[in-house]
Parts: C-alpha cells; sequence; structure tokens
C-alpha cells in the first residue's frame, strides 16, 4: 500500500488515499506498529481521506501513535488538504474542501503563501462538552486548581472537538513534560483522557506553547491544542483573539473570531517523502 508521509510544524503523519472505501485500510493495531519510530515508518499518527457525504468533499479518520481515534487534528487537516489536493492534481491557491470529522465539518483552505487556512469550527466550554468531572457539567472550567503530581495548577478547559486542558506558567522551558503530561492525560477528572498545553505569555498577541498529547505524548505541535489554548487566553484575560503561537515546531497564527465565534488556523504542512509499506516477520520462534 502506497502512503506519503507529511508533517505540519514536525507534527507528522502517515496518510494513506482512503478515497474509494468508506471504511479505514488499516486497523488501529497496524496503525500503531507503522507509527513506531524504530519498527515502521515513524509518526504521530495515521490519517485517512475517505469519501465524504452530500454535505462534504471527503471525510479524515485518524490515529493517534497509540492505536486510539481522536475526533479532530489541526496539524493533520492541513496535512489532508495538501495530500487531497497533490491526489487531485489542483494544488490551485483558494482551493478548500469540507471535510467531516468525528467533531464535525472543518474547512481547509490553500493560501498564497503556501500555508493552510483551516476554519476549525465553534470551541466547546461546558464541562461535560470537554469532558470533565472537574467542575458541574454545565459550567465552564476557566481557572479551576487541579492537584496533578503533588502540586496545584490552574488549570482551563476547552474542547475543539477533543479535550484539552491549559495550564498558563511562566517559562514554559521548565515544565517537566515528561512526567507531569501522563499524569494529566490520565487523571480522573478526565475520562476520555487529555491533551495537556503548557502556555507563556510573551506578549498578548505572542503564546510559547509545549504540549503532551493524548495517544501520542510529546509532539513538537498541535493544532486544536494551540486553537484551545488562544480560546483559554481569551477566557483568562492572558491574551489576544488573533495570536501567534509558538510551538518547538514552528509557529501558527490563531484567530478567534468574535463576529462568528469560529476559530481559524493557519500554518505550514509538507509532503516529506512517499513510499509502500510492507509487512515484516518476527524471526523469534519459539
Ligand atoms: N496533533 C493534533 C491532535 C491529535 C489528536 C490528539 N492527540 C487527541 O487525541 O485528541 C493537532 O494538531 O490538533
Amino acid at each position: 500500500m502506497e502512503f506519503t508521509k507529511y508533517q505540519g510544524l514536525g507534527n507528522d503523519f502517515i496518510l494513506v488515499d482512503n478515497r474509494h472505501n468508506a471504511i479505514p485500510l488499516l486497523s488501529s493495531k497496524e496503525a500503531i506498529k507503522l507509527c513506531d519510530r524504530h519498527f515502521g515508518i515513524g509518526a504521530d499518527g495515521v490519517i485517512f481521506a475517505l469519501p465524504g457525504d452530500e454535505n462534504t468533499d471527503y471525510t479524515m479518520r485518524i490515529f493517534n501513535s497509540d492505536g486510539s481515534e481522536p475526533q479532530m487534528c489541526g496539524n493533520g487537516i492541513r496535512c489532508l488538504a495538501r495530500f487531497l489536493a497533490k491526489l487531485e492534481g489542483i494544488e490551485t491557491v483558494g482551493k478548500s474542501y469540507r471535510i467531516q470529522t468525528l467533531a464535525g465539518i472543518m474547512i481547509p483552505r490553500l493560501e498564497e503563501d503556501g500555508q493552510v487556512k483551516v476554519d476549525m469550527g465553534n470551541p466547546f466550554l461546558l464541562a461535560k462538552e470537554i469532558p470533565t468531572t472537574l467542575t458541574k457539567g454545565e459550567e465552564k472550567v476557566v481557572n479551576q486548581f487541579l492537584e496533578v503530581g503533588g502540586q496545584s495548577w490552574s488549570v482551563t478547559c476547552v474542547s475543539m472537538g477533543n479535550p484539552h486542558c491549559i495550564t498558563f506558567v511562566d517559562n514554559v522551558a521548565t515544565i517537566p513534560l515528561e512526567t507531569i503530561g501522563p499524569m494529566f492525560e490520565h487523571h480522573a477528572v478526565f475520562p476520555e483522557r487529555t491533551n495537556t498545553e503548557f502556555i507563556e505569555v510573551v506578549r498578548s498577541d505572542y503564546l510559547k506553547m509545549r504540549v503532551w498529547e493524548r495517544g501520542a505524548g510529546i509532539t513538537l505541535a498541535c493544532g486544536t491544542g494551540a486553537c484551545a489554548s488562544v480560546v483559554a487566553g481569551v477566557l483568562t484575560g492572558n491574551c489576544d483573539r488573533l495570536c501567534t503561537v509558538e510551538l518547538p515546531g514552528g509557529c501558527l497564527t490563531i484567530e478567534w473570531s468574535e463576529q462568528d465565534n469560529r476559530l481559524y488556523m493557519t500554518g505550514p504542512a509538507e509532503a516529506v517523502f512517499t513510499g509502500v509499506m510492507r509487512t515484516t516477520p518476527t524471526n523469534c520462534k519459539e
């Protein structure tokens, strides 16, 4: 099976042309193997370009590198837009797609400067929508205290279809992501686990972010996480509605529109290589 590896700010994905079949051509177990950086191709996830329905051009499905299926992926949908344009042979500026995801319809558009701008839809703010039991279901989770790793953190939770728990800190470089990330992800107050973002406010229009992703661990960038962080920043008075978010892999421009309440994310997406998958039998026989 042919695949193309893409990356958006170093958040990397194996893209599979699944346009002629409504069911992903690979199982979640196979995805885990392919994402492995030693025994597989190496990636943060596998993305399938599936047929759309009467309202959409295509459907996106994605497996995280641990085989779980998230609702959405911001960096991934920019990669998918480039992949589809390449497959169709129409890489024209202004080309846009209506893509069905488990978080609703998203609309990526190819920009003049080579970047991809995505209409990421509305954020969800109620505790039951995240979901989290940190507070009552009908309430927002803004600057709530959460005990993690023997420390009390002030957190704000936002769903972009997938769950995010955001903490504003003085210096992102000092956060022990490797140890604290999994504790947030698996905390009992998050029944569907959570993505976790640590944010340093450099200026009201410039944030620095590090992320621990649900089902993928430390990644170089997270598009839904950057959107959720700007929403959290506006709700807590930490940032403007239009912000640059600097991640280890580079920068995203995020706008939370006051007019339509939707998030707009702009950033790069690039093909890395195309290859053919083969299965490798084990040589151990008991
Ligand atoms: N890296 C992605 C998010 C991928 C899904 C996430 N790990 C989850 O389980 O929700 C992004 O760019 O948004």
